[in-house]
């Protein structure tokens, strides 16, 4: 049994608006369509991929998708999704599946279960789609005054992929001139019942400005940052960004700041951008006794580049010095470092019941989360 997938991404994107038709906009590091074509060319039970892009997009294309641009076939689409659809069925036709999955390219967030359910229920269906059942009461409106509520029960609304037996979709595109928003449509106008599977509310589509935020809401990404410092005699002791009155301090690289160092680290890895000692390397003598602030605020500059601070969770581990005093300002400082508001700063503290080097004074550790929201 064969079974192709068909990625539309032709369409304009009126409603969403901007320079580029919103598949290609950037989304958690990669891009709205790549996402999308990535869950197909993931599944091991999808032969072919077939993406459907705009006339003049090839640019476009390649560069929202990268070297995947070699595992896909690129058709080129019509002026409404169903020609584009129609565009993607004749090229399949060549070497015809058995099944075909048809997705919306601006729907990046499916997942391979629901991509399983689709194209298993065709083992007894000529046509299956995933729906949600409506959650909202539906008014109509007219003239900006509400006109009636419609009942809700038995509406859903349909998402893709949707999966057709190959032959049928082909013969019912061929039979309807236009007018179908989707290949439900196309199939019940020729007459075919249409099975219904449970689709996934985090499979949106991103079809106005405000989407893609919602959408990104649902994949922050996490670092994950540790560091350690020797203890020596003779204060102060510079520690989450503070200089505290005591009788010892942190030695090693640049002030030794183990809180920030921590912190630092947490938010290069949330985007993948490597580590304290790759940006500011021990060895380079500028470094030597540097105040650990513009580490911080280096990394943290990085992030917003890519995405959005959401919040920093630091654990300080030491007997000494107590934190409790010092940790409002510890996290009004951290805060204006990051360039975050203080609410999204978690400073805590934790002795190691006097075990270890940390038990026995040595030295202080601490670690840090770091989440963020890519754009
Ligand atoms: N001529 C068209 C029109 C739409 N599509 C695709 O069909 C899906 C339907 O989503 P929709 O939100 O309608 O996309 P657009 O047509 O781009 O949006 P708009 O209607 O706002 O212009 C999208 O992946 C879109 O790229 C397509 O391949 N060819
Ligand atoms: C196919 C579809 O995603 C099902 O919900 C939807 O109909 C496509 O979007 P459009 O705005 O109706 O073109």
């Amino acid at each position: 049994m064969s079974i192709d997938a068909v990625v539309l991404a032709a369409g304009r994107g009126t409603r969403f608006g901007g320079d580029a038709p919103k598949q290609y906009l950037p989304l958690d590091g990669s891009t709205v369509l790549a996402r999308a074509l990535d869950a197909f060319l993931a599944h091991a039970a999808i032969r072919r991929v077939v993406a459907v892009i705009g006339a003049g997009d090839e640019g476009a294309f390649r560069a929202a998708v990268g070297p995947r641009a070699d595992r896909v076939e690129v058709v080129t689409g019509g002026d409404t999704r169903q020609a584009s659809v129609a565009a993607a069925l004749a090229h399949l036709a060549v070497d015809p599946p058995e099944r075909v999955l048809v997705h919306d390219g601006a729907r990046p967030f499916l997942s391979a279960a629901l991509i399983d359910r689709v194209a298993r229920a065709l083992d007894d269906a000529d046509a299956v789609i995933p729906a949600v059942p409506v959650a909202d009461t539906l008014k109509r409106i007219d003239h900006g005054r509400v006109a009636g509520t419609v009942p809700r029960d038995g509406l859903a609304q349909a998402q893709t992929p949707q999966g057709f037996r190959f032959a049928a979709l082909r013969a019912a595109h061929a039979a309807m001139p236009g007018g179908a928003t989707d290949d439900a449509m196309v199939m019940e106008a020729a007459g075919h019942p249409v099975r219904v599977v449970e689709g996934e509310r985090t499979n949106h589509k991103i079809t106005t400005p405000d989407d893609l935020p919602a959408a990104r809401l649902t994949y922050p990404a996490v670092g994950k940052g540790f560091d350690v410092h020797r203890l020596t005699p003779g204060g102060p002791l510079i520690l989450g960004g503070l200089t505290l009155d005591a009788p010892f301090h942190l030695a090693g690289h640049s002030d030794a700041d183990v809180a920030l160092h921590a912190i630092t680290d947490a938010l290069f890895g949330a985007i993948g951008d490597g580590d304290i000692g790759h940006h500011f390397p021990p060895s380079d003598p500028a470094w030597k006794g540097a105040a650990s602030d513009q580490f911080l605020a280096f990394a943290a500059d990085r992030v917003r580049a890519a995405g959005e601070i959401c919040h920093v969770d630091l654990t300080i581990i030491c007997e000494r010095p107590k934190i409790g005093p010092v940790r409002e300002a510890m996290r009004r400082r951290i805060a204006e470092i990051v360039g975050i508001a203080v609410e999204r700063v978690s400073v805590k503290a934790t002795t190691t019941e006097r075990l270890g080097f940390t038990g026995r004074g040595e030295g202080i550790a601490a670690e840090a989360v770091a989440t963020i929201l890519r754009s």
